[in-house]
């Protein structure tokens, strides 16, 4: 698989009319490769594998938030980074994740191709199938560089998106309740 990426990469540089052979871009096409086979690492992840058992019983039936969880992703329109962080809450109702294990969630789906949106949903319902909590809530913030480095070339804006799962989604305290928690951190 890694070959294929390789000649396509030597191709993208014949096509971009650069001379793949000179000194400089030799070992590029592998390279090049190499990273973006590790920028996608996610398609070679699942649930079941990183969260490894990682389940603790707990009586605690309070909002567990992690916060601030920084994010590398590659947009599946351009394949330009997409960069921020996420926060994650979750209400347990009898077992708590490994604290890692939710920012492994993070990256396994970001280590994909998608819209910010996708990643956002995809999130929560990865922590709402593995806990069974009461409630999920995600909220990424994110700069894009299909924004930032091309096309529209906005430097400062920000896309925020939101999923709300269960608790989150009924109960206005709650959501403000975790909304407040994560402001702290601006
Ligand atoms: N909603 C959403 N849009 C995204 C995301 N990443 C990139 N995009 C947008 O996807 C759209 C693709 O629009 P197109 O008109 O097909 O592509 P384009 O000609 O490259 O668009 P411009 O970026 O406006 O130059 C653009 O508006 C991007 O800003 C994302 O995570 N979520
Ligand atoms: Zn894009």
């Amino acid at each position: 698989m890694s070959d294929d990426l390789q000649r396509h990469y030597r191709d993208i540089l014949l096509g971009l009319g650069e001379d793949p052979e000179r000194e400089g871009l030799r070992d590029t096409p592998l390279r090049a490769a190499k990273a973006m086979r590790y920028l996608c690492h996610g398609y070679e992840q699942s649930l079941e594998e990183i969260i490894n058992g990682a389940l603790f019983a707990s009586d605690n039936d309070e909002m567990v938030t992690v916060k601030d969880i920084e994010l590398y992703s590659l947009c599946e329109h351009h394949l330009l980074p997409f960069i921020g962080k996420a926060h994650v809450a979750y209400i347990p109702t009898g077992k708590v994740l490994g604290l890692s294990k939710v920012a492994r969630i993070v990256d396994m789906f970001a280590r994909r191709l998608q819209i910010q949106e996708t990643l956002t949903r995809q999130i929560a319902e990865a922590v709402q199938r593995v806990t069974d909590a009461a409630g999920v809530a995600v909220v990424i913030e994110a700069q894009h560089m299909c924004m930032m480095m091309r096309g529209v070339e906005k430097q400062n804006s920000v896309m925020n998106t939101s999923v709300m799962l269960g608790a989150f989604r009924e109960s206005q305290n709650t959501r403000h309740e975790f909304l407040k928690l994560i402001k702290r951190s601006n």
